[in-house]
């Protein structure tokens, strides 16, 4: 997967070159290209905001630049310039905002199985408008908030989702199978949270590790843990419980 981040903060980034993200770009299974937005302004302070029209607080980013960025990283592949990746035409393009539809994990599956992703990350109070709509369409346009709280800019939200969506890329995980076992992931664990994890020593400052876990019987373990999930699931976000699908839950579930 190839992914474009264009940013005035382009060094906000570092931490996608440590750990599970950075290991993936050094084993080529995710190409992370950053550009500075800035480079496409051409005043002598490379401006990339100006007042809002109709007034009101901060200042808004310009059209005219962020359309020769993107027409520059979009257009040298489109353009025959380099290789696109894997035949993609073009990206698909993904502008953090607080008015955006819920970054959930559905929402990484799918982007996991795009070849290319182009993220917009701005500041300010926001993007003008009309760069949303002149690539609505050709770069199916998707306007993202990672949660109901309120953040300076849209860089935070990009690291989330490029972790959340990188990690479920084939052969970034270590144990393929630990992907299945998240927390919202489809299937058995959809709209549950994952239960308590221990490991050695079995016994901690008088803390015991819960007996079933050092028994081996892997069908009364993977019971336990399906317990904790809907316990903790009803302790903590009772409102997922009403979302799961009924026929997913088993005679034993229904006695919880
Ligand atoms: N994604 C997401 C997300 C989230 N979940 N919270 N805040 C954001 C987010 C994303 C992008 C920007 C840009 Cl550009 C400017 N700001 C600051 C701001 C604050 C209040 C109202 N308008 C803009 C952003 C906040």
């Amino acid at each position: 997967m190839r992914v474009d981040i264009i940013s005035i903060f382009p060094e906000y980034f570092a931490p996608l070159d440590v750990s599970l993200m950075g290991k993936a770009r050094e084993r080529g299974i995710l190409d992370i290209r950053l550009h500075q937005l800035r480079d496409w302004a051409h005043d002598v302070h490379r401006t990339v905001d100006d007042t809002p029209y109709g007034g009101g607080p901060g200042m808004v980013m310009k059209p005219e630049i962020w359309g020769e960025a993107i027409d520059a990283v979009v257009g040298a592949a489109a353009a025959g310039g380099e290789a696109a990746p894997e035949g993609a035409v073009a990206p698909r393009m993904i502008v953090p905002t607080p008015s955006g539809r819920p970054f959930t994990q559905e929402v990484a599956l799918e982007y996991a199985k795009e070849p290319w992703l182009l993220f917009t990350p701005a500041r300010y109070e926001g993007i003008d408008s009309r760069v949303m709509a002149e690539y609505g369409f050709r770069l199916r346009v998707d306007e993202v908030s990672i949660g109901d709280y309120v953040l300076a800019g849209g860089e935070a939200a990009v690291l989330v989702m490029v972790e959340a969506v990188g990690r479920l890329l084939p052969g970034v995980l270590g144990n393929a199978a630990s992907v299945a076992d998240d927390s919202f992931a489809p299937g058995t664990m959809e709209n549950l949270l994952e239960g308590p994890v221990y490991t050695k020593p079995p016994t901690w400052r008088g803390h015991d590790v819960p007996e079933i876990l050092l028994s081996g019987h892997h069908g009364k373990i993977a019971r336990w843990r399906r317990d904790e999930a809907l316990r903790r699931t009803a302790e903590k976000r009772p409102e997922l419980l009403a979302r799961l699908d009924p026929d997913s839950l088993d005679k034993h579930d229904r006695q919880l």
